[in-house]
């Protein structure tokens, strides 16, 4: 019998720095380069992973997040089914860029797409600086999914994919059926399945 195959656009999104390519590269190689390069303009990379019978193709786009990129970002968060919006857990600041993407998306971004709030490198606890529970309650705040991840120690990034994965899904399934209704109106039945 064969598989379903689910086709989710997802896109990073953060300040430079915060390890958006490493939590590409953590989920998609499984590995991780402590001397890893910043990102020029974006990159792309995809992943299938099954999941409870289906197949889920992630289609992934690095955004770069050196201010000089900014204004590449919205070429990648338009048509996106999600966004992963990253801040370091060690840096107060990008914590507050992510409340700029969060406000841009809402202004710019598609209406149903759904938001990832990742409080990466969580391995680095002595030095932290945005602590879990605010960050918690911001994400509750504007109904996004949160996870604290470490790219370094492969800690909450499948389980993130996943979640987002989930998240969208009822979204999917609506907008399936609504073709299907359109179909039967063009077939002239008024059965939707
Ligand atoms: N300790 C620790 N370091 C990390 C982690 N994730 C990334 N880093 C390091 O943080 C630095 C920046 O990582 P990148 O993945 O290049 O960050 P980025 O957000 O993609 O940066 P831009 O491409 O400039 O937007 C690198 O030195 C990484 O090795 C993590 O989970 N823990």
């Amino acid at each position: 019998m064969g598989m379903t195959l689910r086709e989710l656009k997802v896109c990073l999104l953060g300040e430079t720095g915060v390890g958006k390519s490493s939590i590409v590269w953590r989920f998609v190689e499984d590995s991780f380069d402590p001397n890893i390069n910043p990102t020029i303009g974006a990159s792309f990379m995809t992943k299938t992973v099954q999941y409870q019978n289906e197949l889920h193709k992630f289609l992934i786009w690095d955004t770069a997040g050196q201010e000089r990129f900014r204004a590449l970002a919205p070429m990648y968060y338009r048509g996106s089914a999600a966004a992963i919006i990253v801040y370091d857990i060690t840096k107060e600041e990008s914590f507050q860029t992510l409340k700029n993407w969060v406000k841009e998306l809402r202004q710019h971004g598609p209406p149903n797409i759904v938001v990832a709030i990742a409080g990466n490198k969580c391995d680095l606890t002595d030095a932290r600086e945005v602590q879990e529970k605010d960050a918690k309650d911001y994400a509750d705040s504007i109904h996004a999914v949160f996870v604290e991840s470490s790219a370094k120690n492969a800690i909450n990034i499948n389980e993130m994919f996943i979640e987002i994965s989930e998240c969208s899904e009822p979204h999917r399934l609506l907008l399936r059926r609504q073709c299907c209704q359109i179909l039967c109106l063009i077939g002239g039945s008024n059965t939707a399945p």
